[in-house]
């Protein structure tokens, strides 16, 4: 079947957290329309940029895009920049059941409120390994009350001015912002009101005794979440897209990019309603919690639970977060099992750095800077002047680096040049940890792969030992994933197949740090790339292609 949609893309006003501000909305929305589909499904989305002067990309975080690399949607990796004015059409098909979103792939954009979700089905007739009455989805994210723009400007200036904690949190697209916290009050009574429908907290109801499937995504910008539902146990029973042998949580642990299916009954006394809560770990975040609330039908959707909402977990132990990410692992039945070596070894040393004044991120002591034509046309038409053609290195100086120390060469390099993959090799990657530019600290770094799905093979604390981890690797039932986090000065062992032709991105899913050079580009296949549609052209050195 074929699923179309019609999008239009646009500068609103809107009120998440009741604190008015401009965002991106699609057709009026923030977060977009959810789209459905079944399993082999051809989505259609033909999308018009109506921002005054913005330029967009949309990202199909998860599928793929088997066949179609050019509709990956990341820009200056496969397609140049949508212009205002004009419609773009991305053309896909969705091979996997499963919960994916989509997000703006241009700059530090989906911050402004460009995403949404993407729920795959089974085929009709085909069943889920697990049982459930209702399926509900719930976004989450952080929420920044400055601009896009003013974040860029603040992160690439001398001296280097960070974004901060985010103003709040949001549940399906809702926050509640303290508006007498503000130091300087409106005399627009719209400015900051709580009574704004915008921020009406999200509520979830629930029939006693029902059991639901809860698909939550997170897409913030920054933190790293604490998600859970005061009084009721969740059953996680997929992440990205792949079954997980089921376990139990109290809260769980949600990283920017990744989405999980968790099962919640509604076994609780019926008559009060219950917190649902997001809350920053990993950081020392001041602000108060994402709310939202279980509402037992048929108690008032507008009753508030009469207790205080649950306590969230100590932020900087990140223990319980490593413990849930050795938890997850594919579920009997539904295994795929990696290939049992690998064919190459990249080792990702993760590092803040400094670049001529400017705070940067670095892999392996290089600060990743797009070029201005997009890989994969580059690659195709054999532009070789449109990126550097030397690759990175594939690890670093491992005996003498200390991971517990600040980078002793402050000054980092920066690059566009690329990884090359043989096509249908087999890749593993190494994402290690390492200390900031502040003492005593590593922070938490979802890494996100295009393109592919990974097997998760391990994840370890410290310096990955080239020797004896390798041995400790999961291969009997590793999940797929294609969003990972590497803990504070830990390491995340990954596997995948380099079987999809195309130019596919690798990057921190924070949207500051990718915007500070945390990424690389994996290329691979390219002769096997059909031709590239024209609609993609435009940039750099594509056009008259
Ligand atoms: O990129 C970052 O910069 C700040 C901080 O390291 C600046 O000192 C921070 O918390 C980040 O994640």
């Amino acid at each position: 079947r074929i699923r179309r949609y019609k999008w239009e893309v646009k500068n609103e006003f809107k009120s998440p957290d009741c604190y008015r501000k401009m965002v991106i909305t699609i057709n009026g929305r923030t977060p977009g329309p959810t789209i459905r589909a079944q399993q082999h499904d051809t989505i259609i989305v033909e999308g018009t940029n109506s921002l005054f002067t913005e330029n967009i990309a949309i990202h199909w975080h998860g599928i793929r895009q088997i066949g179609t690399p050019w509709f990956d949607g990341s820009e200056g990796i496969t397609q140049c920049p949508i212009l205002p004015g004009t419609t773009f059409k991305y053309q896909f098909v969705v091979d996997r059941p499963g919960t994916y979103v989509y997000h703006a792939h241009y700059g530090m954009q989906r911050d402004s409120g460009l995403y949404g979700s993407i729920i795959v089905g089974l085929p009709d007739g085909e069943s889920e390994p697990f049982a459930y009455d209702y399926d509900r989805n719930i976004s989450l994210n952080d929420w920044y009350h400055n601009s896009t723009t003013e974040q860029a400007v603040g992160l690439s200036k001398v001296p280097f001015q960070w974004i901060g904690e985010p103003q709040s949190l949001l549940i399906h697209g809702r926050g509640r912002f303290n508006c007498s916290s503000l130091s300087v009050p409106s005399s627009d009574p719209g400015f900051c009101n709580t009574t704004n429908p915008d921020c009406i907290p999200f509520r979830l109801i629930v029939v006693p005794g029902k059991t639901y499937r809860l698909r939550v995504s997170s897409l913030t910008s920054l933190s790293a979440l604490s998600f859970q539902i005061e009084g009721h146990k969740l059953t996680v029973v997929e992440a990205d897209g792949h079954y997980v042998e089921p376990f139990v949580v109290q809260n769980l642990f949600i990283y920017s990019g990744e989405t999980y299916s968790v099962l919640v009954k509604a076994d609780q006394d019926p008559t009060t309603n219950y917190w649902i809560t997001s809350n920053i770990v990993s950081r020392p975040a001041p602000n108060s919690p994402g709310q939202g609330v279980l509402v037992y039908y048929p108690n008032h959707p507008r009753r508030s639970p009469p207790t205080i909402p649950p306590a969230a977990p100590v932020w900087n132990d990140s223990r319980p977060r490593m413990a849930q990410s050795q938890a997850i692992k594919a579920r009997r039945g539904y295994i795929h099992t990696p290939p049992a070596v690998s064919d190459r070894v990249i080792v990702f040393l993760n590092t803040q750095n400094e670049l001529n004044g400017r705070r940067r991120w670095s892999v392996n002591n290089v600060s990743f800077t797009h070029p201005l034509t997009p890989y994969l046309i580059a690659l195709k038409h054999n532009l070789t002047h449109a990126f550097d053609q030397n690759p990175p290195p594939d690890g670093y100086d491992f005996l003498n680096y200390d991971i517990y120390e600040r980078h002793p060469n402050a000054n980092t390099t920066s690059s566009n040049g690329i990884y090359r993959l043989n096509f249908n090799s087999t890749v593993d990657v190494i994402l290690q940890n390492a200390n900031t530019m502040n003492p005593n600290n590593s922070e938490t770094h979802p890494w996100h792969l295009h393109g592919h799905d990974f097997w998760v093979l391990g994840y370890g604390e410290g310096k990955f030992d080239m020797f004896n981890d390798p041995n400790k690797y999961n291969l009997v039932n590793p999940i797929m994933k294609n969003t990972v986090p590497v803990h504070p000065f830990g390491w995340t062992a990954l596997r995948f197949k380099a079987d999809n032709p195309g130019a596919w991105s690798f990057h921190c899913h924070i949207e500051s740090h990718l915007f500070m050079g945390m990424g690389v580009v994996f290329a691979e296949g390219i002769e096997k790339v059909g031709k590239l549609p024209s609609s993609i052209m435009g940039c750099g050195q594509t056009q008259g292609l």
